[in-house]
């Protein structure tokens, strides 16, 4: 930059605009010459210099992908920003980068994860670290998760959550029509930070309060106060880091978006200060708490005594992970656990409410499998035990997965070079694996097409096949088990106490895969 800026200082400002246009021109004939001598080459759209093939990804990457793989077929190419990915859509593909090895040729996730050096994420919490960093932040967020105190606590923050919403909704009474997927967002915002750190996010009755606004000044001031920024900054996660995934810092900080880059910076930063003041409460709740006295098993008090003499995680850690964490590893966790476990849950639950509201056959089976484990009784109290009786709950939740894959894509990028479909790759190339069309592969399920959660049974040997809801391999989601439990809890909640219909039947589920306003409609 500063090289930049000496050279600028000898420019005659006259003749800035002929330089620039020589520079961008040499770019573009620099940029199209290394597209059309790569190695490999596949079929694929032509990219754009700096941008690549991102304005075709507006809309639900997983459709724009199903469009590109009936022109192009099973392998093809596009461009993510400047840099070149391969799309692999059948499981024959896809196999060897799934295996479940650890420190697997795949393990790496994005190409440039030192990108997310400037926002603290490189290195640090388990998406963009190294094996090393991840095996360590992976271990305890994974055992932390399905420890059985820390499940039993989830149950029950999640139906204190949806007893809150329940009590908006009866005082927006019956002839509200609710947005779903908004609601559910919110719900899933504040049991996820609730289960995290045991303090509210208010994003539920900042919702309510937003909607009954009559002055609209609410309305106006959404995110002016603390839980407003906060929730803006959560709905915002998504879109900074796929930011700096996707656009290299020489984009982020070209004239124009740099102003662009600087206010997802801000937002980042908020939240980052915000988090580590809540863990540094947490903290001195802790050594203000009197030995003996138990603490609550939420996320931060498990990650908070990891290691230590108030150690509460039922001795997760072993003799190869013996350091404590320290604020800012932990908050890069719980960064994590928003990131991973907000939009996933919430929409997963909003894509059962429509398709059980298209199979009616289906709703009859699943409510009769609510009406079975709660004996008829709406307020029961929810244990975990009772959610691992709902069996057709659970193959409702998958089907619903496959034909509308909630993560629909993953990527994964070679350590050493690879051979795949009998092309060899060189190490550092990025592939992505349509999740969707996998679970659409007509040599595995019989006719995908159709939506049967019979096959996700127990006794039906389609069970069997490969899944991807969760992804696969040594990086498979580890808050699967919370998530079952927590959209299983949502849905007997919901349709013990409410008998939901779509607004209009004929639309279709609208979803942008992406993290930018993820809807649901029609609800
Ligand atoms: C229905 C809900 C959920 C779905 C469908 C889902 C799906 C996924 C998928 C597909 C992956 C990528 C796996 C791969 O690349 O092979 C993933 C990774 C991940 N998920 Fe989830 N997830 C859900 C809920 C959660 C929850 C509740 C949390 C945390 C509380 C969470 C945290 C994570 C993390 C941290 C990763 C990265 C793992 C790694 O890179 O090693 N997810 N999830």
């Amino acid at each position: 930059m500063k090289l930049f800026a000496r050279l600028l200082s000898h420019v005659n400002l006259q003749e800035l605009p002929s330089i620039l246009m020589v520079g961008a021109i040499t770019y573009v004939v620099y940029f199209y010459y290394k597209y059309f001598t790569r190695k490999n080459p596949l079929p694929g759209p032509i990219p754009l210099p700096l941008f690549g093939n991102f304005f075709m990804f507006s809309g639900d990457n997983a459709i724009v992908i199903k469009n590109l793989q009936a022109k192009y077929g099973d392998i093809f190419e596009f461009y993510r920003g400047p840099n070149r990915v391969v799309c692999l859509l059948n499981e024959d593909l896809v196999k060897e980068m799934m295996k479940p090895t650890l420190n697997s040729n795949f393990f790496q996730l994005t190409s440039h994860p030192d990108e997310l050096k400037e926002l603290g994420l490189f290195k640090a919490g388990i998406i963009y670290n190294d094996y090393d960093g991840w095996v360590y932040n992976r271990r305890f967020f994974a055992k932390t998760i399905i420890s059985p105190a820390f499940c039993k606590q989830a149950v029950v923050s999640v139906q204190a959550g949806f007893e809150e919403m329940n009590r908006y909704w009866d005082q927006l009474g019956e002839d509200f029509v609710l947005d779903l997927a908004d609601w559910m967002k919110r719900y899933f915002m504040e049991t996820i930070v609730i289960t995290t750190t045991s303090k509210p996010a208010n994003a539920l009755v900042r919702y309510y309060e937003i909607l009954t606004d009559k002055s609209n000044k609410k309305k106006a001031n959404k995110g002016s106060d603390e839980s407003g920024l906060f929730i803006d900054a959560v709905n915002s996660l998504f879109l900074i880091v796929g930011w700096y995934e996707v656009f290299p810092s020489y984009v982020r900080n070209f004239p124009g978006f740099n102003i662009y880059t600087a206010k997802l910076r801000k937002k980042f930063f908020w939240l980052r200060d915000n988090i580590l003041k809540t863990i540094r409460a947490k903290r001195a709740e802790i050594d203000a708490t009197p030995e003996g006295q138990p603490l609550v098993p939420d996320m931060l008090t498990m990650f908070l005594t990891i290691n230590t003499p108030r150690d509460i995680t039922e001795r997760i850690a072993d003799d190869l992970h013996t350091k404590s964490m320290s604020d800012e590893q932990i908050f890069v966790n719980y960064l994590e656990v928003m990131l991973g476990g907000i939009d996933t849950g919430s929409n997963t639950s909003c894509f059962v409410v429509h398709y059980l509201a298209h199979y009616p056959e289906v709703k009859k089976k699943l409510l009769k499998e609510f009406e079975t484990v709660t004996g008829g009784n709406p307020d029961i109290k929810i244990t975990v035990d009772l959610l691992n009786k709902l069996e057709y709950t659970e193959a409702v939740i998958k089907e619903v997965n496959r034909v509308f894959t909630v993560v629909p894509i993953g990527n994964r990028i070679n350590r050493d070079p690879v051979t795949i479909g009998g092309i060899t790759f060189p190490s550092g190339t990025s592939f992505t694996a349509s999740r969707q069309a996998l679970h659409m592969q007509k040599s595995l399920w019989s006719k995908p097409e159709e939506f049967n959660p019979d096959r996700f049974l127990k006794s039906n040997p389609e069970n069997k096949n490969p899944f991807y809801m969760f992804g696969a391999g040594e990086r498979k989601c580890p808050g699967r088990n919370l998530a079952m439990i927590e959209v299983k809890a949502t849905l007997l909640m919901l349709y013990m106490k409410y008998d939901v219909e779509l607004v209009d039947m004929n639309a279709p589920i609208n979803y942008q895969f992406i993290g930018r306003g993820q809807k649901s409609a029609g609800m």
